[in-house]
């Protein structure tokens, strides 16, 4: 196995700072709802951090926040050492781009291409050549055990096994950082244990920095530490 894919480096700035973020909807309407009240968390390169919260406690919100698809109310976001908040619009998509990869709960794959194609494609709209992008895809679908798969279309492939294929193109561009929203949430029990360790393996080999959102406990355990969001801030869980 080739560990070459993204290497942190020792001295390197941490993958994710959040300090103090603040999130409202319906901001001075009735119905406002205060979701983030100052959450703060650091997470380091080659770190693997569980996010564990009650459901609408505002995990998605402070996911979204943190790979800058949304804004906070107050509070700033670095990533690899770079003070997003308040950056241009440009600069923050370059950014999301360039560094953060999301994994869904639901695999959003393209159904009318084959599994190495939706690993590649991400890669040719970042400017990379069609061979590195193969190899490169071709290089994770075998770390997540499926270069025998690699021809098939989703629709072709089990819910573990299109979820692995989804792992792979959020790691297609090369990110820092992994940001996951309950990814193997839509697996029965036994497939989302797998699949699980086959995430956790894939983040590990490829010293990638994770933040994973999830509803099980035991999952959590599997991670380097967790943080329990409970009334809009971040706690040690
Ligand atoms: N665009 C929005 N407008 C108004 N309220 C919203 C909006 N998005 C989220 N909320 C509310 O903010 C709260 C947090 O939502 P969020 O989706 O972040 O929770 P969650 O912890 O991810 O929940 P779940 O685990 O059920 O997915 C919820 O009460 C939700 O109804």
């Amino acid at each position: 196995m080739n560990d070459a894919v993204n290497t942190p480096e020792a001295t390197a700035e941490p993958a994710l700072i959040l300090e103090g973020i603040e999130k409202s909807y319906n901001h001075g309407k009735p119905n406002e709802i205060n979701v983030l009240r100052g959450a703060s968390a650091r997470i380091e390169r080659g770190e693997i951090v569980g996010l564990i919260a009650p459901s609408g406690a505002g995990k998605s919100t402070l996911l979204q926040i943190a790979g800058l698809l949304d804004t906070a109310d107050a509070g700033q976001v670095e990533i690899g050492g770079r003070l997003v908040t308040g950056a241009s619009d440009r600069a923050r998509t370059a950014a999301r781009r360039g560094q953060v990869g999301f994994v869904y709960q639901f695999h959003h794959l393209l159904p009318e291409f084959s599994a190495v194609e939706n690993i590649v494609l991400p890669q040719l709209a970042h400017g990379v050549s069609s061979a590195e992008a193969e190899a490169r895809a071709l290089d994770l679908l075998g770390r997540v055990g499926m270069e025998a798969r690699a021809a098939h279309r989703p629709g072709e492939l089990s819910g573990g096994e299109q979820q692995r294929v989804a792992f792979c193109r959020s790691l297609a561009n090369s990110p820092t950082l992994m940001l996951a929203d309950e990814p193997t949430g839509n697996l029965d029990p036994t497939t989302s244990d797998t699949v699980f360790d086959v995430l956790m393996e894939l983040v590990r080999s490829t010293g990638l920095s994770a933040l994973i959102a999830t509803h099980n406990h035991e999952l959590a355990r599997r991670m380097d530490r967790v943080l329990k969001l409970e009334e809009g801030v971040l706690i040690p869980a």
